[in-house]
């Protein structure tokens, strides 16, 4: 495939790494620096656009994708306010678009447990639960994307927990998550059940960003040549 990556940091430079191992073609490449090119004219040939940028810029970006013609696989985090936009032009342009706050496997299997977890834990009125996240100290965001699909997915099952707060709380129907910055941590989940007598820990630790970046490329390969909104879900039950 002609790939486009669209934010050459440390994630679209390990992306870059895979897509060559895997035999695609990096067609173009935009930075701070030539955000200009993104346009109709350089995007003709790319079958696939990868954003991976910052909170402020990942919406504008994937707009013009999206009116070029070109599917989108984004990972950066921190702005789905405007994901309802996203879909609805999809929807005007027949586009292509995938998101994921996680793109690593382990993560999304890491969900599914997390909502079964959730689910079960209805029952067990006697545990609160907490999220921690801890990311190495450049990570614009907090808390993380992965931290706030993790806390989704526990506010959709247990009916004891209303809302999701970044930072202590002692509101009962809070759910806690700590974000914490630390050198160079790839990114560690850890979601905690705890009562008087016990706990209970699930954590998923990423040894590097190689997980994130594979994912990422397979995301592209799936989306090739489809039209509409898709997800890791989608992916993992392909
Ligand atoms: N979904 C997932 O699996 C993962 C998601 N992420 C998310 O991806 C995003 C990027 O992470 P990461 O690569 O570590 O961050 P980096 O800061 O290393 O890279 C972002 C890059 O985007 C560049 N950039 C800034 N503005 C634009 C623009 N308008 N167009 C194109 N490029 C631009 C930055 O340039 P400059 O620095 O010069 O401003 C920088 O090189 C974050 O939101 C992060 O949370 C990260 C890992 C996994
Ligand atoms: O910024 C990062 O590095 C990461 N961001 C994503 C997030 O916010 O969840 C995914 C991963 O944890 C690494």
């Amino acid at each position: 495939m002609k790939i486009a990556l669209v934010g050459y940091g440390k994630m679209g430079k390990e992306i870059e790494q895979i897509l060559i191992a895997r035999g695609h073609t990096i067609s173009l490449i935009i930075d701070v620096n030539n955000t200009a090119d993104l346009d109709a004219d350089h995007l003709r040939d790319i079958d696939v656009a990868i954003e991976f940028t910052t909170p402020q810029t990942a919406y504008g970006n994937i707009v013009k994708c999206i009116e070029a013609g070109v599917p989108v696989v984004c990972g950066t985090t921190a702005w789905l306010d405007k994901l309802p936009e996203v879909e609805q032009l999809c929807k005007t342009k027949q586009g292509a678009f995938f998101y994921a706050s996680n793109y690593s496997i382990g993560v999304n299997i890491f969900f599914e447990i997390n909502r079964y977890l959730a689910e079960l834990m209805n029952r067990f009125g006697e545990y609160d639960v907490t999220i921690e996240e801890t990311h190495h100290t450049q990570k614009k965001d907090a808390p993380s994307g992965t931290a706030v699909t993790l806390a989704e997915g526990i506010l959709s099952n247990l009916g004891r927990k209303r809302k999701w707060v970044c930072g202590t709380t002692t509101v009962p129907e809070e759910l806690e998550i700590a974000a914490i910055r630390r050198s160079i941590v790839p990114g560690t989940h850890t979601v905690t059940y705890e009562s008087d007598v016990d706990s209970i820990t699930m954590t998923h630790t990423a040894k590097s960003r190689r997980g994130f970046a594979l994912g990422a490329v397979l995301a592209a390969e799936f989306l090739r040549g489809k039209k509409g909104v898709y997800s890791m879900e989608d992916l993992m039950r392909a």
